[in-house]
Protein backbone atom coordinates (compact mmCIF):
# COMPACT_ATOMS: atom_id res chain seq x y z
CA UNK A 1 0.00 0.00 0.00
CA UNK A 2 1.42 3.51 -0.60
CA UNK A 3 1.99 6.03 1.99
CA UNK A 4 -0.93 8.07 0.43
CA UNK A 5 -3.31 5.75 0.64
CA UNK A 6 -1.66 4.62 4.20
CA UNK A 7 -2.40 8.37 5.54
CA UNK A 8 -5.48 8.58 4.25
CA UNK A 9 -6.72 5.33 5.84
CA UNK A 10 -5.70 6.63 9.32
CA UNK A 11 -8.60 7.73 11.31
CA UNK A 12 -7.75 10.93 13.44
CA UNK A 13 -10.69 11.24 15.08
CA UNK A 14 -10.92 9.74 18.92
CA UNK A 15 -11.09 5.81 19.40
CA UNK A 16 -14.99 5.42 18.48
CA UNK A 17 -13.93 2.60 15.96
CA UNK A 18 -16.46 1.65 13.97
CA UNK A 19 -17.68 -2.32 13.59
CA UNK A 20 -16.16 -3.26 17.29
CA UNK A 21 -19.61 -2.73 18.76
CA UNK A 22 -21.93 -5.57 16.85
CA UNK A 23 -20.50 -6.29 13.40
CA UNK A 24 -19.44 -9.57 12.04
CA UNK A 25 -15.87 -9.72 12.10
CA UNK A 26 -15.07 -12.64 10.73
CA UNK A 27 -15.22 -13.47 6.99
CA UNK A 28 -18.19 -15.17 5.53
CA UNK A 29 -18.65 -18.98 6.33
CA UNK A 30 -16.33 -18.39 8.92
CA UNK A 31 -17.10 -19.66 12.54
CA UNK A 32 -15.62 -17.62 14.64
CA UNK A 33 -14.43 -19.82 18.10
CA UNK A 34 -14.90 -16.75 20.64
CA UNK A 35 -17.39 -13.59 19.72
CA UNK A 36 -18.45 -10.98 21.80
CA UNK A 37 -21.11 -8.45 21.06
CA UNK A 38 -21.51 -4.87 22.94
CA UNK A 39 -18.83 -6.31 25.59
CA UNK A 40 -18.86 -4.27 28.67
CA UNK A 41 -17.17 -4.24 31.93
CA UNK A 42 -17.89 -2.01 34.93
CA UNK A 43 -16.09 -2.43 38.46
CA UNK A 44 -18.62 -0.32 40.50
CA UNK A 45 -18.82 2.71 38.43
CA UNK A 46 -16.03 2.76 36.28
CA UNK A 47 -16.80 1.71 32.68
CA UNK A 48 -13.26 -0.59 31.99
CA UNK A 49 -14.72 -2.37 28.67
CA UNK A 50 -16.60 -0.46 26.43
CA UNK A 51 -19.01 -2.14 24.33
CA UNK A 52 -16.75 -4.40 22.26
CA UNK A 53 -17.11 -6.49 19.42
CA UNK A 54 -14.84 -9.14 18.57
CA UNK A 55 -14.67 -12.70 16.87
CA UNK A 56 -11.57 -15.37 17.83
CA UNK A 57 -10.81 -17.27 15.11
CA UNK A 58 -9.86 -21.19 15.77
CA UNK A 59 -6.27 -22.29 15.80
CA UNK A 60 -5.00 -18.74 15.73
CA UNK A 61 -3.47 -16.63 19.03
CA UNK A 62 -5.20 -13.67 18.80
CA UNK A 63 -2.70 -11.18 20.93
CA UNK A 64 -4.53 -8.31 23.24
CA UNK A 65 -2.43 -5.21 23.38
CA UNK A 66 -2.58 -1.59 24.66
CA UNK A 67 -1.33 0.81 27.21
CA UNK A 68 -1.22 -0.56 30.96
CA UNK A 69 -4.83 0.17 32.25
CA UNK A 70 -6.92 -0.10 28.89
CA UNK A 71 -8.77 -3.04 29.86
CA UNK A 72 -6.94 -6.14 27.98
CA UNK A 73 -6.64 -8.23 31.02
CA UNK A 74 -10.71 -7.48 32.38
CA UNK A 75 -11.52 -8.35 28.59
CA UNK A 76 -9.60 -11.50 28.70
CA UNK A 77 -11.41 -12.50 31.87
CA UNK A 78 -14.69 -11.95 30.08
CA UNK A 79 -14.12 -14.60 28.04
CA UNK A 80 -14.22 -17.58 30.79
CA UNK A 81 -16.41 -15.50 33.53
CA UNK A 82 -13.13 -15.16 35.77
CA UNK A 83 -14.55 -11.61 35.98
CA UNK A 84 -17.19 -13.24 38.47
CA UNK A 85 -14.68 -13.92 41.10
CA UNK A 86 -14.64 -9.88 41.66
CA UNK A 87 -16.81 -9.11 43.66
CA UNK A 88 -18.15 -5.39 42.44
CA UNK A 89 -17.19 -6.49 38.32
CA UNK A 90 -20.57 -6.78 36.12
CA UNK A 91 -20.15 -7.70 32.51
CA UNK A 92 -22.98 -7.12 30.10
CA UNK A 93 -23.49 -7.62 26.66
CA UNK A 94 -22.90 -11.18 24.70
CA UNK A 95 -20.19 -13.75 24.70
CA UNK A 96 -20.52 -16.59 22.99
CA UNK A 97 -18.03 -19.63 22.78
CA UNK A 98 -19.05 -22.18 19.32
CA UNK A 99 -21.93 -19.63 19.19
CA UNK A 100 -23.41 -20.40 22.66
CA UNK A 101 -24.29 -17.54 25.20
CA UNK A 102 -21.08 -18.07 27.92
CA UNK A 103 -23.29 -16.50 30.49
CA UNK A 104 -26.17 -18.11 30.05
CA UNK A 105 -27.85 -19.31 33.51
CA UNK A 106 -27.52 -22.95 32.18
CA UNK A 107 -23.34 -23.17 32.08
CA UNK A 108 -21.51 -23.83 34.69
CA UNK A 109 -18.42 -21.33 35.30
CA UNK A 110 -16.21 -24.32 36.18
CA UNK A 111 -17.12 -26.47 33.19
CA UNK A 112 -16.54 -23.55 31.18
CA UNK A 113 -12.96 -22.94 32.72
CA UNK A 114 -12.09 -26.20 31.52
CA UNK A 115 -13.42 -25.63 27.85
CA UNK A 116 -11.42 -22.42 28.35
CA UNK A 117 -8.36 -22.57 30.45
CA UNK A 118 -5.85 -19.65 31.66
CA UNK A 119 -2.49 -19.36 32.49
CA UNK A 120 -1.34 -16.32 34.34
CA UNK A 121 1.39 -13.78 34.77
CA UNK A 122 3.18 -15.65 37.43
CA UNK A 123 3.78 -19.07 37.28
CA UNK A 124 1.23 -20.46 40.10
CA UNK A 125 1.76 -24.04 41.11
CA UNK A 126 -0.37 -25.53 43.62
CA UNK A 127 1.82 -26.74 46.55
CA UNK A 128 2.08 -30.10 45.62
CA UNK A 129 3.92 -32.82 43.27
CA UNK A 130 4.43 -32.08 39.73
CA UNK A 131 2.64 -35.09 39.20
CA UNK A 132 -0.72 -33.72 41.04
CA UNK A 133 -0.40 -30.24 39.90
CA UNK A 134 -1.24 -32.05 36.31
CA UNK A 135 -3.72 -35.23 37.47
CA UNK A 136 -5.98 -32.57 39.84
CA UNK A 137 -7.69 -30.95 37.12
CA UNK A 138 -8.73 -34.37 35.18
CA UNK A 139 -9.30 -36.26 38.38
CA UNK A 140 -12.04 -33.29 39.92
CA UNK A 141 -13.52 -33.25 36.04
CA UNK A 142 -13.76 -36.87 36.07
CA UNK A 143 -11.81 -37.15 33.16
CA UNK A 144 -9.99 -39.94 33.80
CA UNK A 145 -11.15 -43.09 34.78
CA UNK A 146 -8.86 -44.74 36.24
CA UNK A 147 -5.08 -45.21 37.50
CA UNK A 148 -3.60 -45.49 34.43
CA UNK A 149 -5.25 -42.92 32.16
CA UNK A 150 -4.73 -40.14 34.72
CA UNK A 151 -0.91 -41.34 33.99
CA UNK A 152 -1.05 -41.62 30.18
CA UNK A 153 -3.01 -37.44 30.52
CA UNK A 154 -0.60 -36.19 33.06
CA UNK A 155 2.49 -37.50 30.49
CA UNK A 156 1.13 -36.44 27.43
CA UNK A 157 -0.07 -33.15 29.43
CA UNK A 158 3.88 -32.64 30.00
CA UNK A 159 4.74 -33.28 26.63
CA UNK A 160 3.06 -31.28 24.50
CA UNK A 161 3.88 -28.48 26.92
CA UNK A 162 7.10 -29.12 26.35
CA UNK A 163 8.93 -30.47 29.59
CA UNK A 164 8.44 -34.48 30.02
CA UNK A 165 12.09 -34.26 29.29
CA UNK A 166 12.87 -31.99 32.20
CA UNK A 167 11.00 -33.62 34.46
CA UNK A 168 9.97 -37.16 34.33
CA UNK A 169 12.36 -38.78 36.82
CA UNK A 170 11.03 -36.59 39.48
CA UNK A 171 7.23 -36.35 39.32
CA UNK A 172 6.80 -36.61 42.61
CA UNK A 173 8.76 -33.62 43.53
CA UNK A 174 7.19 -30.34 44.40
CA UNK A 175 5.84 -28.33 41.21
CA UNK A 176 7.09 -25.05 42.97
CA UNK A 177 10.87 -26.65 43.34
CA UNK A 178 10.92 -25.83 39.49
CA UNK A 179 12.15 -22.60 37.57
CA UNK A 180 10.25 -19.88 36.70
CA UNK A 181 10.25 -20.88 32.76
CA UNK A 182 9.67 -24.53 34.50
CA UNK A 183 6.55 -23.40 36.34
CA UNK A 184 4.67 -21.98 34.00
CA UNK A 185 4.79 -25.02 31.00
CA UNK A 186 4.11 -27.18 34.15
CA UNK A 187 1.36 -24.26 34.32
CA UNK A 188 0.30 -24.87 30.73
CA UNK A 189 0.39 -28.85 31.23
CA UNK A 190 -2.14 -28.64 33.84
CA UNK A 191 -4.66 -26.30 31.52
CA UNK A 192 -4.18 -28.71 28.92
CA UNK A 193 -4.74 -31.57 31.25
CA UNK A 194 -8.13 -30.50 31.37
CA UNK A 195 -8.53 -31.05 27.56
CA UNK A 196 -9.88 -27.11 26.87
CA UNK A 197 -10.68 -25.85 23.28
CA UNK A 198 -9.19 -22.57 24.61
CA UNK A 199 -6.16 -21.00 25.99
CA UNK A 200 -6.47 -17.48 27.79
CA UNK A 201 -2.62 -16.27 28.87
CA UNK A 202 -2.16 -12.94 30.53
CA UNK A 203 1.05 -11.68 29.72
CA UNK A 204 2.72 -15.44 30.28
CA UNK A 205 6.33 -14.37 30.02
CA UNK A 206 6.39 -10.77 32.12
CA UNK A 207 7.81 -13.11 34.46
CA UNK A 208 10.46 -14.54 32.94
CA UNK A 209 14.22 -14.54 30.88
CA UNK A 210 14.38 -14.16 27.49
CA UNK A 211 15.42 -17.78 27.10
CA UNK A 212 12.19 -19.04 29.10
CA UNK A 213 10.60 -16.89 27.23
CA UNK A 214 11.53 -18.34 23.89
CA UNK A 215 10.15 -21.32 24.91
CA UNK A 216 7.18 -20.37 25.85
CA UNK A 217 6.91 -18.56 22.59
CA UNK A 218 7.55 -21.81 20.71
CA UNK A 219 5.28 -24.04 22.41
CA UNK A 220 2.53 -21.22 21.91
CA UNK A 221 3.00 -21.57 18.32
CA UNK A 222 3.08 -25.33 18.61
CA UNK A 223 -0.15 -25.12 20.47
CA UNK A 224 -2.08 -23.55 18.28
CA UNK A 225 -2.60 -26.74 15.92
CA UNK A 226 -4.87 -27.83 18.72
CA UNK A 227 -6.13 -25.07 20.72
CA UNK A 228 -7.31 -21.14 19.95
CA UNK A 229 -4.85 -19.33 22.56
CA UNK A 230 -5.27 -15.67 23.23
CA UNK A 231 -2.90 -13.85 25.02
CA UNK A 232 -2.14 -10.82 26.64
CA UNK A 233 0.92 -9.08 26.44
CA UNK A 234 3.41 -5.81 26.82
CA UNK A 235 5.80 -6.54 24.37
CA UNK A 236 4.69 -5.50 21.28
CA UNK A 237 7.66 -7.89 19.53
CA UNK A 238 6.19 -10.61 21.29
CA UNK A 239 2.29 -10.06 19.93
CA UNK A 240 4.36 -9.56 16.32
CA UNK A 241 6.17 -13.12 16.89
CA UNK A 242 3.06 -15.53 17.89
CA UNK A 243 0.54 -13.88 17.08
CA UNK A 244 -1.81 -13.92 13.50
CA UNK A 245 -4.46 -11.38 14.68
CA UNK A 246 -3.85 -8.48 17.30
CA UNK A 247 -6.60 -6.63 19.08
CA UNK A 248 -5.87 -2.51 20.01
CA UNK A 249 -7.23 -1.70 23.19
CA UNK A 250 -7.23 1.60 24.15
CA UNK A 251 -9.04 3.29 27.50
CA UNK A 252 -11.51 0.66 27.96
CA UNK A 253 -12.09 0.55 23.75
CA UNK A 254 -11.33 -1.89 20.77
CA UNK A 255 -9.43 0.23 18.72
CA UNK A 256 -8.53 -2.26 15.96
CA UNK A 257 -8.21 -5.42 15.07
CA UNK A 258 -6.78 -7.23 12.61
CA UNK A 259 -4.27 -9.34 11.03
CA UNK A 260 -1.27 -8.73 12.80
CA UNK A 261 1.56 -7.78 9.92
CA UNK A 262 -1.13 -5.14 8.97
CA UNK A 263 -1.79 -3.92 12.48
CA UNK A 264 2.10 -3.73 12.60
CA UNK A 265 2.63 -2.32 8.94
CA UNK A 266 -0.14 -0.46 8.29
CA UNK A 267 -2.58 0.31 11.01
CA UNK A 268 -5.88 2.10 10.05
CA UNK A 269 -6.17 4.11 13.37
CA UNK A 270 -3.92 7.03 14.36
CA UNK A 271 -3.68 5.34 18.36
CA UNK A 272 -2.59 2.52 16.96
CA UNK A 273 0.28 3.41 14.93
CA UNK A 274 1.07 6.25 17.87
CA UNK A 275 1.01 2.78 20.55
CA UNK A 276 2.62 0.74 18.16
CA UNK A 277 5.65 3.36 17.08
CA UNK A 278 6.06 4.05 20.36
CA UNK A 279 4.68 7.59 20.87
CA UNK A 280 2.71 6.36 24.22
CA UNK A 281 2.06 3.82 26.08
N1 LIG B 1 -10.56 -5.68 40.47
C1 LIG B 1 -10.68 -4.42 40.02
N2 LIG B 1 -11.38 -3.50 40.71
C2 LIG B 1 -11.52 -2.24 40.27
N3 LIG B 1 -10.97 -1.77 39.12
C3 LIG B 1 -10.24 -2.64 38.40
C4 LIG B 1 -10.06 -4.00 38.81
N4 LIG B 1 -9.28 -4.61 37.89
C5 LIG B 1 -9.00 -3.69 36.95
N5 LIG B 1 -9.56 -2.50 37.26
C6 LIG B 1 -9.48 -1.26 36.48
O1 LIG B 1 -9.99 -1.51 35.17
C7 LIG B 1 -9.16 -0.88 34.19
C8 LIG B 1 -8.61 -1.94 33.25
O2 LIG B 1 -7.69 -2.74 33.99
P1 LIG B 1 -6.96 -4.01 33.34
O3 LIG B 1 -6.15 -4.65 34.41
O4 LIG B 1 -7.95 -4.82 32.64
O5 LIG B 1 -6.03 -3.30 32.27
P2 LIG B 1 -4.78 -3.89 31.48
O6 LIG B 1 -4.83 -3.30 30.12
O7 LIG B 1 -4.76 -5.37 31.55
O8 LIG B 1 -3.59 -3.26 32.31
P3 LIG B 1 -2.08 -3.78 32.52
O9 LIG B 1 -1.48 -3.81 31.16
O10 LIG B 1 -1.46 -2.72 33.38
O11 LIG B 1 -2.15 -5.12 33.19
C9 LIG B 1 -8.08 -0.12 34.95
O12 LIG B 1 -8.50 1.21 35.11
C10 LIG B 1 -8.05 -0.83 36.29
O13 LIG B 1 -7.65 0.05 37.31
Amino acid sequence: MNSQATAAQVQTEAPAPQGTAGTPLVGPGEQAKVSARNANVYYGDKHAIKDVGLDIKQNEVTAFIGPSGCGKSTFLRCLNRMNDTIDIARVTGLITLDGEDIYAKRVDPVQLRARVGMVFQKPNPFPKSIFENIAYGPRIHGIARHKDELEEIVMTSLERAGLLGEVKDRLDQPGTGLSGGQQQRLCIARAIAVHPEVILMDEPCSALDPIATAKIEELIDELRQNYTIVIVTHSMQQAARVSQRTAFFHLGNLVECGDTEQIFTNPQHRLTQGYITGRFG
